[in-house]
């Protein structure tokens, strides 16, 4: 038994509610899609941590627009708070640095740092993971999958990044995750009044062929850009912001 490992998977089960945000590629918007899960979880008067498990390309810090430093108290790392989320990531520690770490260094850090924060008293914690269906993302599901976590996989409707979302299925469903469905990211624009949807429609057969229902559809939104600049992920984006609340309502209620 890794004494390290137990106090990290020990640390994720005294949290209330525990969603798991994963993709099988990178890119697709799993950090965008936590971050406002996160934002809207606080905003509803959770007390609301999000932590960031990508290793080496953590895109968290950047979001919430953190440049500042951590500190430690007594019982570990201290998740700043920023926008009403505590949050934590690998790159508070390496900044713009690259983490030159393989195998079993990769999971004593991730475990280091599920460990070693000190989340206070938490209701939701959102868990933005690493991307794809590789060695650290098994290592994270299985110290997480006491905790009793719910998964949703990020997915563009592309036939690209689908083609490795049933692998992420199954390994999902193989270690007893409970997996509550798909977040069609980046599916449409407007132009017009006309919905172009460009990447097409995720295939009915392919959903049942996997158990698996589109929980909410999220549109391309030009401002999420230029709200990630200002550290102000949700700010102004009308459509992209109430369809996140009703994905919310229907992922924690
Ligand atoms: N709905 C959206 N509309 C417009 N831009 C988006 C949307 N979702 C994500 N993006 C943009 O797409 C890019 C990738 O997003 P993000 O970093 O969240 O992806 P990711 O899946 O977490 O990637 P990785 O796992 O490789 O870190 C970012 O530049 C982000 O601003």
């Amino acid at each position: 038994m890794d004494p390290l490992f137990e106090r990290a998977k020990s640390k994720i089960e005294k949290v209330g509610k525990v969603t798991l945000v994963a993709s099988g590629k990178g890119g697709v918007g799993k950090s965008v899609v936590s971050s406002s899960i996160a934002l809207v979880s606080a905003k509803r008067g959770l007390k609301t941590g999000l932590l960031d498990l990508d290793v080496h390309g953590p895109s968290i810090p950047k979001i919430f627009g953190f440049n500042g430093e951590i500190v430690a108290g007594k019982e570990g790392l201290i998740p700043p708070t920023l926008n009403g989320v505590k949050i934590m990531s690998f790159g508070f520690m390496i900044g713009e640095n690259p983490l030159p770490l393989k195998g079993e260094d990769k999971r004593s850090a991730l475990s280091l740092l599920l460990a070693i924060t000190d989340w206070g008293e938490l209701d939701h914690l959102v868990i933005d993971m690493p991307p794809g269906t590789g060695d650290e993302t098994i290592f994270c599901i299985r110290a997480l999958k006491s905790a009793k976590a719910n998964a949703l996989i990020v997915t563009t409707p592309s036939s690209l990044s689908l083609s490795v979302v049933s692998r992420l299925v199954e390994l999902l469903r193989g270690e007893g995750i409970n997996l509550l469905g798909l977040v069609e990211n980046m599916a449409y624009f407007r132009c017009n009044n006309e919905l172009i949807r460009p990447f097409g429609s995720i295939d009915e057969g392919f959903l049942s062929k996997y158990g698996l229902r589109v929980l909410e559809s999220l549109p391309i939104d030009p401002l999420i850009e230029e709200n990630i600049k200002s550290g102000r992920l949700l700010e102004s984006s009308g459509e992209f912001r109430s369809k996140i609340e009703s994905l919310f309502d229907k992922i924690v209620g």
